[in-house]
């Protein structure tokens, strides 16, 4: 897995694992605060995962969660002969993984989620995006990211249409079908955006002569809003595919100009649901109790967005401006 091998610093051990880590999350107000470090003879994931698998007395899942992904081995690590599990082992049962240093000597890292080379696209959502989306559902703001170097399946995990098989669609498609399923679009509303991040610069993936997108950010409430940014309404799980298409297509364009086939910017998927909930007003008597009278209902809107990032090649991240 990428990510721990830079946090360890240490390339020099056979074939590297070829995993991406997905990090989900999703804000919700009652929280409790993130409880202390594990001990340290098994490190987390990351310091933002410290708070992965806790629940709160609702048991509703920790704020971040961080899940590895091993993908199987390629045509050309096969001719090769590469064995992962030389610096490489996973552990699913207690959602380990262990990375040898050499013969001797090994790190183990905990994660929230441990996905083998032979988890499905559909369980990798089901275990990672899903809780996000349900989140989102009921008004909640979520994010799903996926980090790891070049060619360790970010884009195969998030991005992929499942044209050729339908099992092999990813997240961004499976959670707009739960989306899609979940609204009622004759009073709510799914838009969306579809943006890249590289060299500091916000370009509009729907239109890419849009390339220079300003970030606003709203003083009184911390909302981040990207006003310029193309906005489509989406009403059909077709017209998002085209959508996911055409943004695709002009993210590799974008590529090739930088003379590369892989992603050196970040790819930004946002989703915005607006639902109209049916509001009803209790009234209350002098003494606090709630009145039996209640007011005519009013609609309510609620508003949450689900954004789902593939970041560049993680060797590549700090070229790309983000940090
Ligand atoms: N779980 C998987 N099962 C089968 N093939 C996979 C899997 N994950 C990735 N691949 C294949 O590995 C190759 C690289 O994957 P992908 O393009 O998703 O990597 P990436 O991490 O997004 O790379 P980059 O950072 O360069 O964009 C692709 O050919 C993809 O189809």
């Amino acid at each position: 897995m990428s990510s721990v091998a830079h946090r360890n610093g240490n390339h020099k051990v056979g074939p590297r694992p070829q995993g991406s880590a997905l990090k989900a999350s999703s804000f919700k107000s009652r929280l409790p605060p993130s409880p202390s470090p594990s001990p340290a003879a098994v490190r987390r994931s990351s310091p933002a995962s410290l708070c992965g698998p806790v629940k709160d007395p609702d048991g509703v899942p920790g704020r971040v969660r961080v899940a590895v992904r091993l993908r199987p081995r390629n045509a050309e690590e096969m001719v090769a002969d590469a064995d992962f599990a030389d610096c490489v082992e996973l552990l699913p049962e207690v959602k380990r993984l262990k990375l040898r240093k050499n013969n001797w000597d090994a790190d183990t890292y905990e994660f929230d989620e441990v996905l083998t080379e032979y988890a499905s696209q559909k369980r990798v959502y089901e275990v990672v995006a899903k809780p996000v989306v349900e989140s989102v559902l009921d008004g909640y703001n979520g994010t799903v990211m996926a980090y790891g170097q070049t060619g360790t399946g970010k884009t195969f995990t998030l991005g992929r249409l499942g044209d050729e098989d339908t099992a092999h669609r990813g997240i961004m498609v499976r959670a707009m079908e739960d989306i899609l399923a979940d609204v009622d679009l004759g009073s709510d509303s799914v838009t969306v955006s579809y943006l890249q991040l590289y060299m500091e610069a916000i370009q509009d993936l729907l239109d890419p002569a849009n390339d220079n997108i300003s970030i606003v950010e709203d003083p009184k409430t911390g909302d981040v809003s990207l006003p310029g940014a193309t906005l489509v309404d989406i009403r059909d799980q077709q017209s998002f595919l085209e959508l996911l298409r055409l943004g695709e297509a002009h993210r590799i364009a974008a590529n090739t100009k930088l003379n590369t086939e892989s992603s050196r910017s970040h790819a930004i998927l946002m989703v915005h649901v607006r639902r109209s909930i049916a509001g009803e007003d209790n009234l209350s008597n002098e003494n606090g109790n709630t009145s039996h009278l209640v007011k005519p209902s009013r609609p309510l809107v609620r508003k949450s967005k689900l954004v789902v990032v593939d970041l560049a090649g993680s060797e590549r991240i700090h070229k790309s401006g983000l940090y």
